[in-house]
């Protein structure tokens, strides 16, 4: 069997979706495939995103995939210190809802096909090569193999992408990129607000930072993400031992967990090539501080589909049509990302006594409404090496 079609998306993510949505929406003959039976599930996800993230997208928040509504944050320094935040005094990304992703991605999937796309579940890509100007996509289907064959290829297969790779792009991340993730989601959760973020800074989850999302009275998910090469344990382990010693979560139950990988170093240098292209987490559109990149990578998708369907019209896949896709990333999403790179550098440079001072003085501090400039000024009295490490943000 031979299917052809102008664009093929692999993978129905978020990034996935969106690109398939735009690449139709621009007048492009699209099909998305995903290999799992159920968009959306198993999630590897906190499952938080911005409200403007989504404005941004043009995307109507609904109440079929929408959990709970974030309105602040609480920071727990290594000693128990806490600092609350409110949305009128910070605006934080990924602050907005905690979703349910199964619903959220399945939701995204269907805008996609409302949009023209065709969508094919339980179908998975297992490599592709070029022909004629064209790819061909080996595929898999129910145990019956059959081809694909696309003018443009656009890899949404997420931070495990292979896609790429077979394109000719190198899109493999180095450990010390790349966050190792587990969370439970968890019911008996003893929250201090069901309408905050919890953030855990310090040695429970080193180079990255636990999380409780509120999802209801007493559910959540309760999670970490650590890198790999800075740590002796696994991220399962620091979960456990951060799940019994924080008072929020000792006495909960699992109903679920997740293991996940998440990219946090930036967009790769190429993502396009000839007839290839690759979004999302397999293009690394994660934001390198919080780890979120549900809106970053739809913005990607957003812009892949634009890209593609143009280059379809001009009849022209090659590496310099392309490149239009690679230059509107960086300007729109990754050179906002490089300022969150210099901030996670920063968090992980600081000892858990550090956090604890910053914490206390964070305390003390009335905050009308935290510029960044007030946010470096506050640092800097209790932190000399924000200057020098953060400084050039300001
Ligand atoms: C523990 C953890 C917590 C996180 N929390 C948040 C958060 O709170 N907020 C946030 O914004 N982000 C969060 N993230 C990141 C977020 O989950 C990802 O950035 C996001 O899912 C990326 O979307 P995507 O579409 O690129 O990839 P994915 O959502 O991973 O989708 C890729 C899809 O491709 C499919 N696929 C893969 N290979 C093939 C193949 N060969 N053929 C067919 N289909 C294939 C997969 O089945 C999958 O459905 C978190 C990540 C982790 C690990």
């Amino acid at each position: 069997m031979l299917i052809e079609t102008d664009v093929l998306v692999i993978g129905a993510g978020p990034a996935g979706s969106s690109a398939a949505k735009h690449a139709a929406l621009n007048g492009a003959d699209v099909l998305m495939i995903e290999k799992k039976s159920e968009i959306g599930a198993p999630k590897r996800c906190a499952e938080g995103v911005s409200k403007d993230g989504l404005i941004e997208l043009g995307v109507e928040p609904s109440s079929r995939w929408i959990t709970s509504e974030i309105n602040g944050v609480r920071l727990v320094s290594p000693n128990g210190t806490d600092v609350w935040l409110t949305e009128d005094t910070v605006k934080l990304p990924e602050m907005g809802y905690v979703v349910e992703r199964k619903v959220f991605d399945k939701h995204m999937a269907m805008d996609a096909a409302r949009a023209g796309a065709d969508i094919m579940i339980k179908t998975l890509a297992k490599g592709l090569e070029r022909k004629d100007g064209h790819v061909i996509v080996k595929a898999e289907r129910m145990g019956e193999e059959f081809d694909i064959k696309a003018k443009i290829v656009i890899g949404a297969d997420g931070p495990e992408s292979r896609v790429g790779r077979w394109g000719g792009l190198k899109t493999a991340v180095k450990p010390k990129d790349m966050e190792s993730g587990a969370q439970f989601e968890m019911v008996g959760v003893e929250l201090e607000s069901d309408t905050a973020l919890e953030f855990y800074f310090g040695d429970v989850a080193p180079g990255g930072y636990a999380w409780v999302f509120p999802k209801g009275k007493d559910i959540a998910n309760v999670g970490l993400a650590v890198i790999s090469t800075l740590t002796e344990k696994s991220a399962y382990e620091h979960l456990v031992d951060f799940v019994k010693n924080c008072p929020t979560t000792k006495n909960a139950t699992a109903v679920e967990l997740n293991i996940g990988g998440d990219p946090v170093g930036g967009i790769i240098k190429k993502i396009a090539t000839d007839n290839v292209m690759v979004v999302g987490d397999a293009g690394g559109m994660v934001n390198p501080l919080t780890g979120g990149g549900i809106i970053s990578g739809m913005q990607g998708g957003r812009i892949a589909g634009q890209v593609s369907a143009a280059a379809v019209k001009d009849n022209d896949f090659s590496e310099k049509r392309l490149a239009e896709y690679g230059k509107r990333c960086k300007e729109e999403i990754g050179d906002s990302f490089n300022k969150y790179m210099k901030s996670r550098d920063y968090l992980e440079s600081l000892s858990n006594e550090e956090l604890d001072s910053i914490a206390e003085v964070f305390r003390e501090t009335k905050f009308e409404k935290i510029s960044t400039s007030e946010l470096l000024r506050v640092l800097v009295k209790v932190s000399p090496k924000a200057l020098l490490k953060l400084g050039k943000l300001f």
